[in-house]
């Protein structure tokens, strides 16, 4: 006999274990790894969902299949999860500090992890009661069976959703009436012979989730017909799309090519200024691993995942290319895996979550605009995509390739220790093209009557620009309209009764907004504190700058994007379609348009404020305002025409500014480095953070406390810790934050420390305590 070993779906320290159960004979040729089962659990055998990690034989009395509980149902007729992947997902934790439930769902789509176990709980009530009803009952007694279960709604809308499919037609629905009564399972056939003919003749597999073993019994006995469907939605998207061949690639980018393809040992860092020609590299490099039957995995941050990126490899690859992003609905993430798991796709161009991909035969992972903070999951599994490249690179013996125009400093120095190859692409692909002219404009002696937050050298170049019909790209990395509210008269400003932060006024909406916790409320006419009328607006945002270009230069044509204007499905896509098509001057945005774009007609691009992130209370705030700054400068002149970047701040002696005006990343990164050695960061050390959260600040104190004394004790002297202290936002969603952050270089204690520090929220008198563990955390504020 075998006993399989599950990992149960209750994130919990104490169920953070696989747990035997044994195979009852039914199962035990259809069992494998990997696949979803329901279980019985805990004194109440309620049945929760859970994963197979190993299948054992039976050994001795101790691991005897007598004592044990059995499975009581398989979920999956093939594994969900491969074997590579339940090995990532061991090798993960030990960096995220995570359940391990928790790392194996991070690699499932989300329709397979939403929560069957509740829609089939009921089912055998349901059928009782559906016996005793006459046949015309029973179809209108459709809405009582399903409450509580498999909705009639869920599979409506699973219906709506798919794309290819396995469905289930059925011959002889008295035939299988036959059977049902000869089985042992009847109670639970009936019920699916219900659903069946609801939803006329035609279901899809998956989204009836039936039990592996009715499946194969309905087969073998030639009740259902499995055939394949193919409705491709994004065919149409796909067709509509040329090709596009290989460029010959300039001397640069053929060295860097023959060196990628050439060996796998090393991952690579290939960092090319912008518009060098990188992503023709990565997209050569992909084809050279196809043509060799290998597949491949493209990350590009979710931000810059726009249909500029995606067609280009469409373009070149066709219908071999899945694409995985945050845009899709559950059903369509749930296609793209399917046609990843059949091997159907074998290029993968998708956000972070796309590194956990079931793709086989993995030829290369490349990663690009590798320095983005969006690669690091900041919801618990904390995994950051390029550890995780890392693993499977090594598992498949990959290649792995990162690639920048900034690289962050870890990744950087990295490679100049050795660990990465370094490869470099110094000029502009398009020849053409040249690197933009930047200038940059001191806020503090521009004293404008017209204008807020334009000086007059920026007003005239836009203008310029659009008599000459070229187009302009303006950036200001702060949305809403204004970012504070205050009296005049008492200094009162309109704080978010559940955080620490002041509300930012949107206009659209007439409201005041929490960019934290979602809190909405009215603008108020009087001061809440003196009652005073002088309520103004302080601290520009897009929709400000917005209204004031519309004032100012009404006859621009605007487009404004950032996240207000792109919460609508496609509303991303249409608005840089509208710009690349020309129906606009003037495309003005948050971060969101420093990424990636390539429009050849955007000859000049406008920073209205500098500083946003320079200030912020992190280690990295300087790293973050190069990076973006040279990103958006990026964006001008990328083809012919001459390209001009004009930065406002009140800062013009910052060196994160300076560099960026003269563009030398070499510099800005020694000069960083200095810091960050004379201070003991990243790179030169490594970081956990603590982060302690309770709604009573005492609590949040005396038990951050607590965490940094059991943290003293058991690190070695090696580690340094740092705190507790109030986070700079001290309060959230009405929470207190306190945190500590561990700085080491080599620390055998770590994990056993931070084990004892996670145990403390087991404690019952800690039940509201949150304690949050993030390994090389990325956000401070
Ligand atoms: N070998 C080449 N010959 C001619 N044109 C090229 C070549 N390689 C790339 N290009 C073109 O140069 C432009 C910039 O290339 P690409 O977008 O690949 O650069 P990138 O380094 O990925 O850019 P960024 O990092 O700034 O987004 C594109 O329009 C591209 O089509
Ligand atoms: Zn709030």
């Amino acid at each position: 006999m075998k006993i399989a070993k599950v990992i149960v779906d209750l994130p919990l320290m104490q169920t953070d274990k696989p747990f035997s159960y044994a195979i009852s004979k039914e199962f035990q040729s259809l069992i494998e790894l990997g696949m979803r089962v329901h279980v019985p659990f805990g004194t109440g055998n309620r049945l929760v969902q859970g994963i197979i990690v190993g299948i054992e034989e039976e050994k001795d009395a101790e691991n005897s299949s007598v004592n044990l509980k059995d499975i009581a149902e398989l979920l999956d007729v093939e594994p969900v999860l491969t074997e590579e992947q339940l090995w990532l997902a061991d090798e993960m934790r030990h960096s995220v500090f995570s359940y391990k439930i928790s790392c194996l769902k991070a690699m499932l789509p989300n329709l397979l992890n939403s929560n069957y176990d509740k829609l089939l709980k009921s089912a055998d009530g349901a059928v009782s009661k559906w016996s005793q009803l006459t046949e015309e009952e029973k179809i209108s007694s459709a809405k009582a069976v399903r409450a509580g279960q498999l909705s009639v709604e869920y599979l409506a809308k699973s219906k709506e959703n798919r794309r290819t499919e396995k469905y289930l037609s059925i011959p002889d629905l008295e035939k299988l009436a036959e059977f049902e009564i000869e089985k042992r399972a009847k109670k639970r056939l009936e019920l699916k012979y219900f659903l069946l003919r609801m939803t006329e003749e035609k279901i899809a597999l998956k989204s009836l989730n039936f039990s592996s073993q009715i499946i194969k019994f309905f087969i073998e006995h030639d009740l259902v017909k499995i055939e394949e469907v193919e409705i491709s939605r994004t065919k149409d998207k796909f067709e509509a799309i040329e090709n596009d061949s290989a460029k010959v690639l300039n001397s640069e980018q053929e060295s860097a090519y023959e060196k990628i393809i050439a060996s796998s040992d090393k991952p690579f860092l290939l960092e090319g200024i912008t518009g060098s020609g990188k992503t023709e590299v990565y997209l050569q490099t992909i084809d050279h691993f196809l043509q060799m039957g290998k597949t491949a995995i493209m990350l590009v941050p979710e931000i810059s995942l726009t249909p500029q990126i995606t067609n280009r490899f469409i373009a070149r690859f066709g219908d071999k290319v899945a694409i995985m992003h945050s845009g899709l609905s559950d059903g369509e993430k749930y296609d793209e895996w399917r046609k990843i798991k059949s091997g159907k796709a074998q290029v993968v161009v998708g956000a972070r979550s796309a590194i956990f991909t079931p793709v086989e035969n993995l030829g290369i992972i490349i990663i690009d605009e590798e320095h983005e903070t969006s690669y690091k999951q900041d919801s618990s599994p904390r995994y950051h995509a390029r550890d995780i490249a890392l693993l499977r690179a090594k598992w498949h013996g990959a290649t792995l390739v990162l690639g920048s125009a900034t690289p962050s400093l870890e990744s950087r120095a990295r490679a100049m220790r050795g660990v990465y190859e370094l490869l470099l692409l110094t000029k502009r692909a398009n020849e053409a093209a040249i690197l933009p002219e930047i200038k940059i404009i001191d806020m503090r002696s521009e004293i404008s009557d017209q204008s807020a937050n334009f000086s007059q050298s920026l007003l005239a170049k836009i203008k310029e620009k659009i008599d000459k019909d070229e187009q302009v790209i303006l950036m200001l990395n702060r949305r809403g309209y204004s970012s504070f509210v205050m009296c005049r008269e008492c200094g009162f400003v309109v704080d978010c009764p559940n955080c620490d932060i002041s509300l930012t006024l949107h206009m659209d909406t007439r409201t005041l907004n929490c960019h934290y916790c979602g809190h909405v409320q009215g603008i108020p006419q009087t001061c809440p504190n003196c009652q005073s009328r002088k309520i103004r607006y302080y601290g520009s945002g897009t929709q400000k700058v917005e209204e004031e270009l519309r004032e100012i230069m009404p006859e621009a044509r605007v487009l404004r994007m950032d996240v207000d204007t792109t919460r609508t499905k496609n509303a991303h896509e249409k608005i840089l379609e509208k710009f690349g098509n020309h129906e606009a001057d003037i495309l003005l945005g948050t971060q969101m348009i420093a990424k990636g774009l390539d429009f050849p007609n955007v000859t000049l691009v406008g920073v209205i404020n500098a500083d946003t992130g320079l200030n912020l209370p992190d280690f990295r705030a300087s790293e973050r305002s190069f990076e973006l700054l040279m990103q958006v400068a990026g964006r001008a002149g990328r083809a012919d025409k001459k390209g001009e970047v004009l930065i406002q701040t009140f800062n013009p002696h910052h060196y994160a500014i300076e560099m960026t005006k003269a563009q030398d990343y070499e510099k800005f990164y020694e000069m960083e480095m200095r810091f960050r050695r004379e201070l003991s960061y990243p790179p030169y050390y490594f970081t956990v953070q603590v982060l302690v959260s309770h709604q009573d600040e005492e609590v949040a104190i005396q038990k951050s406390y607590e965490i940094s004394q059991i943290l003293k004790q058991n690190l070695t002297e090696k580690a340094k810790i740092l705190g507790p202290t109030a986070r700079p936002i001290a309060r959230t969603h009405n929470l207190y934050h306190y945190q500590i952050l561990v700085k080491y270089r080599f620390e055998e204690e770590l994990e056993s420390a931070l084990n004892q520090v996670l145990e403390l929220t087991q404690l019952r008198d800690n039940k509201n305590l949150r304690i949050l563990i993030d390994s090389e955390p990325q956000n401070f504020v």
